[in-house]
């Protein structure tokens, strides 16, 4: 799916989006779920092409084989097979989407959402120019929303975040993100942000640093959060256990599912660590899901929610849009939207049935 407008990280730039859905036909109902890995494993070590050739081949026989599963099962079943989160967390989301379609009750309510309704923030690219960032953001203040985060890498940090702040002054929510692109050897460069109030400075060095990020956490004020390095409740439960970090990113694909998401902002909710849920570029399908999940009550920080035009001028569902900086929580049975038939056709490049 083409992108709006090319979105520049510390370790790529994308100007589309290669996607794997996951259609799950059962007896009862069908399911969507939503592959969040990236075409190229540069933000974590799955790639799209991958993942299929992981559900393809161990993860959707061995839940075949397993006979008819819960949602709440998957995990356990797919367990035995080292990694592939992302790929495991598109086939339970299809699963548990199915599953609550049959029984009509909405994603929301089952993982425990309390609104109806939660507010968005939005990730803003690094740019060719401090000019052309400030248009990005006074845009995206004017569409209405209410927090912003700024990628950063070495060179595109503290003047970035400078003029932001100078431009739309001290009562923007702000936040960065690294993406790793940064060693325990920047600290002091790091602590250079500590005037300007952000929120937190999210990944900052490589995911496996926890230490790292425990020395950093001592050596700069502004809170640490961690994205890439949280991949399941027991990583987050040693991160927290360690000081590595104040703020939790949870994204569901990178933790292995929506159940594990959960079990991970019970975890912070019950060490007083604010979680907020991250974005990978979803179409509406993971979009309904992340809101779902964003309106649980331990997410008290904006998300990377935004509205499908962020990125897409069409989406495969009916869009998401920005109502006064919040999206509403889908009430529908399941993930509570579907992909429009003509939307998807329009971008499908290739369609595989796994009979089991
Ligand atoms: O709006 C979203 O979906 C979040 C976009 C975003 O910031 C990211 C998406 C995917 C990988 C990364 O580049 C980055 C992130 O780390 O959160």
């Amino acid at each position: 799916m083409p992108l709006v407008s090319p979105f520049r990280t510390s370790f790529a730039t994308q100007t589309s989006r290669d996607l794997l859905l996951l259609r799950v036909v059962t007896d009862a109902a069908e399911g969507w779920g939503e592959c969040v890995a990236m075409a190229a494993p540069l933000y974590s070590e799955e790639y799209v092409d991958g993942a299929a050739d992981a559900l393809r081949r161990f993860l959707v026989p061995a839940l075949a084989a397993a006979g008819p599963v819960p949602a709440t099962s998957v995990a356990s079943v797919l367990a035995p097979f080292h990694g592939h989160r992302m790929a495991k967390a598109a086939l339970e989301m299809g699963v548990l989407d199915a599953e609550l379609r049959a029984e009509g009750r909405p994603l929301s309510r089952e993982l425990g959402a309390v609104h109806d309704r939660v507010p968005c923030g939005v990730s803003v690219g690094i740019m060719d120019d401090v000019g052309a960032l400030l248009d990005a953001v006074g845009g995206y203040l004017e569409e209405g929303y209410v927090r912003i985060k700024l990628k950063i890498e070495p060179g595109w940090d503290v003047e970035p975040v400078r003029a932001v702040r100078e431009r739309f002054g001290d009562d923007v929510l702000l936040q960065v993100d690294a993406n790793t692109a940064y060693t325990l050897a920047d600290a002091r460069h790091l602590a250079r942000l500590d005037p300007f109030d952000l929120l937190l400075v999210e990944q900052p060095l490589p995911e496996d640093d926890l230490h790292g990020h425990a020395d950093l956490a001592r050596l700069i004020t502004t809170p640490v959060c961690l994205d890439e390095s949280i991949t399941s409740a027991r990583t987050a439960a040693a991160a927290i256990r360690l000081g590595a970090c104040q703020v939790v990113n949870i994204k569901p694909g990178r933790v292995g599912g929506y159940l594990e998401a959960r079990r991970i902002h019970d975890l912070c909710v019950a060490h007083g660590v604010p979680v907020w849920c991250g974005g990978m570029l979803e179409t509406g399908l993971g979009r309904a899901a992340n809101v779902a999940l964003a309106a649980l009550p331990g997410f008290t920080m904006p998300g990377d929610t935004s509205a499908s035009g962020r990125y897409y001028a069409r989406d495969i569902t009916a869009p998401f849009v920005l109502d006064d900086g919040h999206l509403p929580v889908p009430t529908g049975p399941g993930l509570g939207v579907e992909p429009l038939a003509e939307e998807l056709a329009a971008v499908t490049t290739a369609t595989e049935w796994i009979a089991v």
